[in-house]
């Protein structure tokens, strides 16, 4: 058992990654820890003048005799003294709590902002892997209440700490031997508690990815989502099954470890008492052979329930320090991702050109993870005031080649040029803002109409007429006019007085996003796919005087949407397998024809 404790305690104190933990809670609450600091020590202090106080008075009585009148003024200034110690105690003591409130709320916005941070740095390689997604939930578990847990805890180990060295020392004054023979008979207890955290911690690593699987199964349920082909399809018995399985998987591997602990805590709580009923028969005897006082024995039975409890406290605390220790070990790692996309040390200014164009020069690319190339030398350009199309059938590689322009990934080969320079040698915040792009998957924000427009490019502060000017564009304006509140009005309906719109009204409001930001480019990716007919016919015949003397590249299958443009790629499985101006294609009976087949027209 002792070897098991050690390693336990080394493993311990090799997990808990306690001086960076501290780093972190300092970063977070500077002020606050100095206060906390100071409050610990006070706390203690009066704790422990409040008994030492209550020992001088029983020594007092006990050398002079209780019935001995002139020890009348002593008795009463120790009573007042450690009355004044003990009120002073608990004052001190709930405005602590406070403080450790207001650190631990400090804290837990330092962590949540640096997790957020770290979101929205870390590239989109890391979306693409399930490790990620684990150490992404551990971090957002912990981030709501983990940091007030943790700072509660550091700062009763403190407490409890200093209170037990103090009181330590009023045990010895009785006699040495007690403070170790406490301590022996605690130590199993504290055992019990760290294997339990340690056998809790490898079971939450563990059931991490079933713990998401299980959410994402409950966001099938009960989101609005999908809530239409839960119903049509009948999914919803078929996936509670799924879900109460895996919960249930989830609630057995806990209650498998908690009953051991419960059975062990049984043992050691049971030798806890007997170790302190052992202290209680040593002094008892102790008094009646007249080796102890009576102001000893007072002060035992005083002050070894408080060491007693003090240690007990300790070791709840120290094993639920060691129990969070997943959680914190998942931010540490989360902040100790490194983003894929490196910056150039001495980034160039964007050219600042009218003309401007943008190639991919011979790229390839593969996914992390992949086992083949989604894309194989690709060379491309987007010349400045020019509409180019890219088709190709599903899975092809379209939206793929458009997260290399926009600088989502970078090439596994080849290069992404920005007027002949390589956009590497960019600041990447900088490029990406040249680029503007309309994804298949784009996003529907539930804030109002203007807000969802201004995102095209949030960190300019222009007219409304802007704004207007972009929903007229994309031909959003139609309905946006017919809400009562036209641009303030909320969209969606996750919040009250939200306006739920089709999907393609969505997607024009996605539109004008791209017309209202500034960017030297824009991308359509598959943007018009739930327009009607005529609305998307009419979006493209004034595409060229709506986008000015920006570039533009469409992505779709629709031939209307791309036989304007000024020349079309035709990507077959990675490769450009055909390139020209729609009449060409057409004319050359290649993948564009087939892939157009029946309505191909030349008009
Ligand atoms: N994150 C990813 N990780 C691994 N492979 C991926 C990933 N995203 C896409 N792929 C693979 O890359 C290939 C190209 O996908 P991409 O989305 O670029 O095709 P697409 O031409 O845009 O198709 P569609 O017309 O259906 O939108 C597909 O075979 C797909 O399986």
């Amino acid at each position: 058992m002792i070897k098991s404790f050690t390693s336990k305690v080394h493993k311990f104190s090799t997990n808990l990654s306690i001086y960076r933990l501290l780093k972190l809670i300092w970063a977070g609450s500077k002020q606050w820890s100095v206060i906390s600091i100071f409050f610990i020590a006070l706390e203690s202090g009066l704790f422990f003048s409040s008994l030492y106080f209550l020992k001088i008075l029983i020594d007092t009585i006990s050398k002079h005799g209780i019935t001995d009148i002139k020890n009348e003024p002593e008795v009463i200034k120790y009573i007042i003294l450690s009355t004044i110690s003990a009120i002073l105690f608990t004052s001190v003591k709930s405005i602590s709590g406070y403080i450790t409130e207001k650190q631990s709320g400090k804290v837990a916005e330092h962590i949540d902002e640096k997790i957020h941070n770290c979101a929205i740095e870390l590239d989109l390689s890391f979306y693409e892997s399930p490790n990620y997604f684990d150490i992404l939930k551990r971090a957002r578990d912990m981030a709501t209440d983990r940091p007030n847990i943790i700072v509660f805890t550091i700062v009763d180990i403190a407490k409890n700490f200093i209170s037990l060295i103090l009181i330590a020392s009023l045990l010895v004054s009785i006699d040495w031997r007690l403070f170790p023979i406490l301590a022996l008979f605690v130590v199993p207890t504290l055992w019990v508690r760290i294997n339990f955290a340690d056998s809790q911690n490898v079971l939450r690593l563990s059931q991490t990815a079933f713990e998401r699987k299980s959410n994402y199964l409950s966001t099938l349920l009960t989101s609005d989502v999908h809530a239409k082909e839960v119903r049509s399809f009948g999914l919803g018995n078929h996936l509670k099954k799924l879900y109460v399985d895996i919960r249930l998987l989830l609630l057995n591997g806990r209650l498998k470890i908690s009953k051991q602990k419960t059975y062990q805590e049984l043992i050691t709580s049971t030798i806890a008492t007997m170790g302190f009923f052992a202290c209680v028969a040593y002094i008892a005897i102790g008094s009646i052979h007249g080796v102890t006082s009576v102001g000893d024995i007072t002060l035992f039975l005083v002050a070894f329930p408080q060491a007693f409890n003090i240690m007990q406290n300790l070791s709840n605390s120290i094993s639920t320090l060691y129990h969070n220790n997943v959680f914190v070990k998942s931010i540490f790692e989360l902040f100790d991702l490194k983003s894929s996309l490196k910056e150039y040390e001495n980034p160039l200014p964007i050219p600042s050109d009218n003309e401007i164009d943008l190639e991919l020069k011979n790229v390839s690319f593969i996914y992390p993870h992949a086992e083949k190339n989604t894309l194989t030398n690709i060379s491309l350009k987007m010349p400045a005031g020019k509409i180019i199309a890219v088709v190709g059938s599903n899975g092809a590689g379209k939206s793929t080649l458009i997260k290399l322009l926009c600088r989502l990934y970078d090439p596994t080969s080849g290069s992404v040029n920005l007027n002949h320079t390589d956009i590497k040698s960019f600041k990447i915040a900088d490029y990406q803002k040249q680029i503007c792009a309309v994804f298949q998957d784009f996003g529907k924000y539930n804030v109002t109409v203007a807000e969802n427009i201004r995102f095209g490019d949030i960190h300019s502060h222009r007219e409304q007429v802007d704004i207007v000017d972009a929903a007229k564009n994309s031909g959003a304006d139609i309905f946006i006019d017919k809400f009562p509140q036209k641009y303030e009005t909320t969209m969606g309906r996750i919040f009250e007085e939200g306006h739920e719109v089709s999907i393609g009204q969505w997607q024009k409001l996605a539109i004008a996003r791209a017309f209202y930001s500034n960017s030297r480019f824009v991308v359509l990716d598959e943007a018009t796919s739930a327009l009607d007919a005529h609305a998307e016919k009419e979006l493209f015949d004034s595409f060229r005087k709506r986008i000015g003397n920006r570039a533009a590249l469409i992505i779709s299958h629709r031939q209307s949407a791309v036989k304007h443009a000024d020349y079309i790629y035709m990507l077959s499985e990675g490769e450009i397998s055909e390139s020209g101006t729609h009449e060409e294609l057409v004319k050359l009976k290649g993948n564009y024809y087939h892939l157009f087949n029946e309505n191909l027209t030349t008009d």
